[in-house]
C-alpha cells in the first residue's frame, strides 16, 4: 500500500496528456494554491482514484493480519494494542471529554470559514450544510491555513504571507532545517550531529521513487539521527522540519536511557515537541525576531489575523485527529466491515468536522486510503493528543520563561516566545530527557505541575480569537453548526 501511495501520479486539470503529476509537490501545491473549484474537485477526486481502488483489498488483508498478531500478543485486537501505551482504561472517554470541551471553539471557526467561502464561491458552499471538502487548501482538509488570505477577520491588515516570504528572502531546504536547529540549541536543547547533515534526505531524489511522507528516525547507536523529508519552500514545510527535528531532540534526549525507554512517555508527547517549539516561531514576537515579519506594529487587528492563522492549523486539526482513529478502532474491533469502510468514513468526517466529498461517494470507494497514515499503519489519535498537550507545555515553558502570566493580561499566552530562554528549555529537557522511563503522567508532571490531559491551556491560547468569532458569526447571523449533506456516501449492494 505504501508504494502504491507513493508512487500514485494523476494527470493536470486542463492536459491529461501531463499525467505525472505526484501528492508532494504537486498535487499539495494545487490544493493550496488553485482558487478554480473544478480543478480543485478534479485533483480531489483524482487522488483518490489513483490511491483507493487499488488498496481496498489489501487492506482488508491487512486487518486480519495486524488482528492476528496483536491476538499473539495477548491483545484481543489492534485496536487495543495500540491504545495500550497511554496506560489507562479510561483513555477513550478522556479523549471524548476533551472533544466535548473542545467542539465549542471548532463550531464557531468552523461556521466563520463557511460563511467567508460563501462569499467567495458562492452555491457550492452551502449555508448550513457541511463545507465541501476540496475547498480547504488540504488534501484531507485537515488544516485550512492555506485558504486564509480570503478568510482573515481583517484582510484590509493582510501582511505578506510567510510562505511568499520565505522565498522572496531565498530560504533554501539547508536554512530551513538550519533555522530550526537553531532555535532548539538557543534554549540549550541539542545541535543536530554532523552525520544528520550527511545522511538525512531533505529533498525528493530526481533519481528515484521515495516515501514522500516525513519522517524521523533513531538508529538506536546514540550517534546516528535522521530526517527523511520532501521539503518545499512552503510554510507548511518549514513547520514540519521543526515537528521533525522535534523527534530528533527527544532521541537525542533519552539517548542515555535503556533502549526500552528509548521512546516517548506516550506516543502524543514525541508528536507534541516539534510543534510546541512551533507555538514560539509562529508568534509575531519571533517572526520579526528573525526577519519574516517585518512590520513593526503589533496592533489588536495583527495580532488576531495571527492568532486566526494558527487557529486554522490547530483548532481545525481537532475533529480530524480525533475521527481518524475512531473509523480505525471500529475496523479492527470489526464494528465496521469492509462493505461499510467508506460510508461509515464519510459519516464521521461530516460529525466530526462538518465537510462533505465535493461529489457523490460509494462503498466502491475507499477513500480513507487518501491519507498516508491509514496505508503505511502509522496510528492517529497520538495527534489529536499532542495538539493538546502541547498548548500545556507552551503554559508551563511560557511561565518559567516569564512571558506568560494568568494574571498578567499583558502577557498573553498566544504572544509568549521562548526563543534563548534556557530556563524553559532546561525544564522541557528535564521531562524529554525521562523518555518512556516513567508513566506519562509522571513526565507532564515533571514540567506542568499537572498529572492529566487538560484543554484549558489551548482554550486560553485562543480566548480572543473565540470571542472574536462569537461576536461576528452573531454579527453575521451565521448559523452555527451544519444539517444533514447532501452529497454523501451511497451504498450500491
Ligand atoms: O504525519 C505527520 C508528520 C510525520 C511524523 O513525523 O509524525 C512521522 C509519521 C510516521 C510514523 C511512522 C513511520 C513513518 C512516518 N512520525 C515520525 O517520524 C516519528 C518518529 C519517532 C517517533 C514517532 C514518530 N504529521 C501529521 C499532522 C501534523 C502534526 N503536526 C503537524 C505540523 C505540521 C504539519 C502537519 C502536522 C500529518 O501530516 O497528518
Ligand atoms: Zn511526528
Amino acid at each position: 500500500m505504501e508504494k502504491i501511495y507513493s508512487t500514485a501520479k494523476i494527470c493536470a486539470f486542463d492536459n491529461n496528456s501531463t499525467c505525472d503529476l505526484a501528492l508532494e509537490p504537486e498535487l499539495t501545491q494545487t490544493l493550496a494554491n488553485s482558487r478554480n473549484p473544478e480543478e480543485l474537485k478534479h485533483v480531489w477526486v483524482e487522488w483518490r482514484n489513483a490511491v483507493g481502488p487499488h488498496c481496498r483489498l489489501l487492506f482488508e488483508e491487512y486487518v486480519d493480519l495486524s488482528n492476528e498478531a496483536a491476538r499473539l500478543n495477548n491483545f484481543t485486537n489492534t485496536a487495543e494494542s495500540w491504545l495500550d501505551g497511554y496506560e489507562d482504561p479510561q483513555f477513550r472517554q478522556q479523549i471524548e471529554s476533551l472533544w466535548e470541551q473542545l467542539k465549542p471553539l471548532y463550531l464557531q471557526i468552523h461556521a466563520y470559514v463557511r460563511f467567508q467561502l460563501r462569499k467567495k464561491y458562492g452555491d457550492v458552499v452551502s449555508e448550513k450544510g457541511p463545507i465541501p471538502a476540496h475547498l480547504l487548501g488540504n488534501m484531507w482538509a485537515q488544516r485550512w491555513r492555506n485558504v486564509a488570505q480570503f478568510n482573515l477577520p481583517y484582510p484590509d491588515k493582510e501582511e505578506v504571507d510567510l510562505t511568499a516570504e520565505l522565498r522572496a528572502q531565498n530560504y533554501t531546504v539547508d536554512k530551513i532545517f538550519r533555522t530550526a536547529e537553531d532555535f532548539f540549541k538557543s534554549i540549550n536543547l541539542t545541535e543536530m550531529p554532523q552525520t544528520f547533515w550527511e545522511r538525512s534526505i531533505l529533498e525528493k531524489p530526481k533519481d528515484r521513487e521515495m516515501v514522500c511522507h516525513a519522517s524521523a528516525w533513531d538508529f538506536y547507536d546514540r550517534k546516528d539521527f535522521r530526517i527523511k523529508q520532501c521539503t518545499a519552500i512552503t510554510m507548511e514545510h518549514f513547520t514540519t522540519a521543526h515537528h521533525e527535528m522535534g523527534h530528533v531532540e527527544y532521541f537525542i534526549q533519552y539517548k542515555n536511557q535503556p533502549v526500552k525507554f528509548r521512546r516517548g512517555a506516550n506516543s502524543g508527547f514525541h508528536e507534541a515537541v516539534g510543534d510546541l517549539i512551533s507555538l514560539s516561531v509562529e508568534s509575531r514576537k519571533h517572526l520579526r525576531k528573525i526577519g519574516l515579519l517585518k512590520s513593526e506594529s503589533d496592533d489588536p487587528e495583527n495580532v488576531l489575523n495571527n492568532l486566526f492563522q494558527i487557529g486554522l492549523d490547530k483548532i481545525v486539526f481537532l475533529p480530524f485527529g480525533y475521527l481518524m482513529d475512531l473509523w480505525r478502532w471500529d475496523v479492527f474491533e470489526g464494528k465496521i466491515t469492509p462493505d461499510e469502510y467508506n460510508c461509515k468514513w464519510w459519516e464521521l468526517r461530516e460529525k466530526y468536522q462538518g465537510v462533505e466529498p465535493p461529489v457523490n461517494r460509494t462503498d466502491q470507494d475507499f477513500d480513507p486510503a487518501a491519507k498516508y497514515h491509514i496505508i503505511a499503519s502509522v496510528p492517529y489519535i497520538r495527534y489529536f493528543v499532542s495538539f493538546v498537550i502541547q498548548f500545556q507545555f507552551h503554559r508551563a515553558v511560557c511561565e518559567k520563561a516569564g512571558q506568560y502570566d494568568a494574571n498578567d493580561p499583558s502577557k498573553p499566552l498566544h504572544e509568549c516566545d521562548i526563543y534563548q530562554n534556557t530556563e524553559a528549555g532546561n525544564a522541557l529537557k528535564k521531562m524529554l530527557q525521562l523518555g518512556s522511563s516513567r508513566p506519562w503522567p509522571d513526565a507532564i508532571e515533571v514540567l506542568t505541575g499537572q498529572r492529566t490531559m487538560d484543554a484549558s491551556a489551548l482554550l486560553e491560547y485562543f480566548k480572543p480569537l473565540h470571542k472574536w468569532l462569537e461576536q461576528e458569526n452573531k454579527k453575521n447571523k451565521v448559523f452555527i453548526g451544519w444539517e444533514k449533506s447532501t452529497k454523501g456516501c451511497v451504498n450500491t449492494k
